[in-house]
């Protein structure tokens, strides 16, 4: 009782000594002067604030965007091989949605309160410098929580992350593979896995929300004991005034609230960080280097003449090669067929003419060495229709002519040629029907009838079919190797084909095996060799089969040799 009414005197001695200069200082008209003085400059300086900020993630976020999104599309392939799906949508989804959205709010926070705590110590530390030793040893021990929370937060703010792809990755393949999975029953299987998936997910997301509580608990502590002591302090000096002792009691209690805030704030924005990180890995190095550089004045491919040079590739450097010293020459305007076991490396030779992977030797077209030329060159100047034919979310029109070069009339004859034009005419938007997601209305064979319309209409010099007609009956397939004879009769064709009737009255026929060509000839010349791959390929169909081969192939070569 005694120590309070001491304070009580303290106080009124205080205020009665400083009574003239606060009256002085306190007009009312002084006071609503300084007033209006503080509140326009707070608005203006927030204003200003938020409009840099604005302007700066705004211009940051869409700089990171662009960056990343050219990076992924022209991205070498073995990237995609090495990054599943759900971890590249994660980056466009989460990291860019945190910086977009969050990083900022939480940064002009942090900076806010920031400032603001250091508003309060100095407030605090000018009434009485004692108090300054108690915040340096405070801050100390704010500085040890950030060194020991900050790395584990790191860690599991990673490995939260990482946990979320497989989800994603596993929802995406669930939903392109539903008809299959339904096919099969397996509904629970696919659900098992989610579920594994997620409670993986779920329980480091849990782990860093304790994570987060547990050093809330802490830093609330360490603020209880501050304020203690700050009080204690008026108990051992009793000659601070009341107003003294409740400004400074005051401003540590917001010092406690404002302090945890800042903590999380500061660790959320270095823990966010993480996804202006992410994003920036996959900024660079990410696209294909396009080295090649010769510009060439005339048409290039002109005559459409195709030699493979010592070819080798390997998908990666601790992989064996999957094509060994490959050497052959395609005359321009002949047509090949390529064919080999499953895994013999056709598609492979493929992929090495459109330059898809670094390989090792030369791929000359019409004597020019492909790796001399700029990629967007060597890939205008071939048209494929792929194994696996991909059509976008568009119109069928800009599907088909994606740049806008050719008439209606050039395509509707085009799709007439693969005799399609009917079924796309009666179709209530004709041209401009919308593919749907995954061209789910439209059949595999019809969509690769429309790669193909696609190759019709670039009219390159040099076509390269993936086992165009896999998915085709064989009906289909005669139409469509009869319109590939009389459309691109003057082109050079590769065909990589599993049935032989496709092929057999090519030019040549190209046989893989183990990454390897083991024959390159005309098929009734290979039909000789009794010992030969093609011989014994052709026989495994059964007798009548072969023979139906063998008298096509002869009366292909009579044809030509004549
Ligand atoms: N993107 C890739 N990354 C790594 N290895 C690959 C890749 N593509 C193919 N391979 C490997 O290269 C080898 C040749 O594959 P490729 O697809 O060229 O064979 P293919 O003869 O076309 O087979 P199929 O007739 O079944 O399509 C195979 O062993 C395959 O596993």
């Amino acid at each position: 009782m005694s120590s309070f009414s001491g304070l009580i005197c303290n106080t009124n001695d205080y205020i009665d000594s400083h009574k003239g200069a606060l009256e002085k200082l306190f007009t009312i008209d002084n006071f609503l002067y300084i007033y209006a003085i503080i509140i326009v400059l707070m608005i203006v300086v927030t204003e200003i604030r938020s409009w840099v900020f604005v302007k700066f993630s705004v211009h940051a976020s869409r700089v990171l965007h662009n960056n990343m999104f050219q990076q992924i599309v022209n991205g070498k392939m073995k990237f995609f091989n090495t990054h599943q799906s759900g971890q590249i949508l994660n980056r466009f989804s989460k990291d860019i949605g945190m910086i977009d959205e969050i990083l900022p709010s939480l940064l002009m926070d942090a900076i806010q309160i920031f400032f603001s705590l250091f508003g309060v110590f100095l407030l605090i530390s000018i009434l009485d410098y004692w108090f300054t030793i108690a915040m340096v040893v405070l801050i100390v021990i704010f500085g040890c929580y950030v060194f020991v929370m900050l790395p584990v937060s790191q860690v599991t703010n990673e490995l939260e992350g990482s946990t979320r792809g497989p989800v994603v990755s596993h929802l995406a393949s669930s939903l392109q593979g539903l008809i299959t999975i339904r096919a099969f029953n397996a509904q629970r299987v696919l659900t098992r896995e989610f579920d594994k998936y997620q409670d993986r997910h779920s329980s480091i997301f849990y782990m860093n929300l304790t994570l987060h509580g547990a050093v809330r608990f802490w830093v609330d502590l360490t603020c209880t004991v501050y304020i203690a002591v700050v009080t204690f302090r008026f108990f051992l000096h009793q000659d601070f005034p009341v107003s003294y002792i409740g400004l400074v009691i005051m401003q540590s209690t917001v010092t406690t609230g404002m302090s945890s805030f800042f903590m999380k704030n500061f660790c959320d924005v270095a823990n966010n960080m993480k996804s202006v990180e992410r994003v920036l890995e996959y900024s660079e190095n990410i696209a294909e280097e396009d080295t090649g550089t010769e510009k060439l004045r005339e048409q290039w491919p002109s005559e459409g003449k195709v030699e493979f040079q010592s070819v080798s590739l390997r998908y990666s450097p601790e992989e064996p090669p999957v094509l060994k010293e490959i050497s052959f020459t395609v005359q321009p305007r002949e047509k090949i067929g390529i064919i080999g076991r499953t895994g013999a490396g056709k598609s492979s030779l493929l992929s090495v003419l459109f330059h898809l992977f670094p390989f090792d030797g030369k791929v000359v077209v019409d004597g020019v060495d492909t790796k001399t030329l700029p990629l967007s060159k060597v890939r205008s100047a071939i048209s494929i229709v792929p194994q696996n034919p991909v059509l976008f979310s568009e119109t069928l029109r800009k599907n088909l002519d994606p740049f806008g070069e050719y008439s209606d009339d050039a395509i509707w004859a085009a799709l007439d040629d693969v005799e399609l034009k009917d079924t796309i005419a009666a179709l209530p938007a004709g041209l401009e029907t919308m593919v749907t997601d995954g061209a789910s209305n439209f059949s595999v064979g019809q969509k690769q009838l429309l790669c193909l319309v696609r190759a019709i209409l670039r009219n390159s010099k040099i076509i390269v079919l993936d086992e165009a007609t896999a998915n085709v009956d064989l009906k289909s397939d005669e139409l469509i190797q009869s319109t590939i004879r009389k459309r691109f009769k003057d082109c050079t064709i590769l065909t990589i084909a599993h049935r032989l009737l496709t092929v057999m009255d090519a030019d040549k026929i190209l046989i893989m095996d183990a990454g390897k060509v083991i024959e390159f000839d005309h098929p009734y010349n290979l039909l000789k060799n009794a010992n030969g791959f093609f011989y014994e390929y052709i026989h495994k169909g059964g007798k009548n089969m072969a023979e139906k081969l063998m008298n096509m192939a002869e009366k292909n070569y009579l044809q030509k040799a004549a």
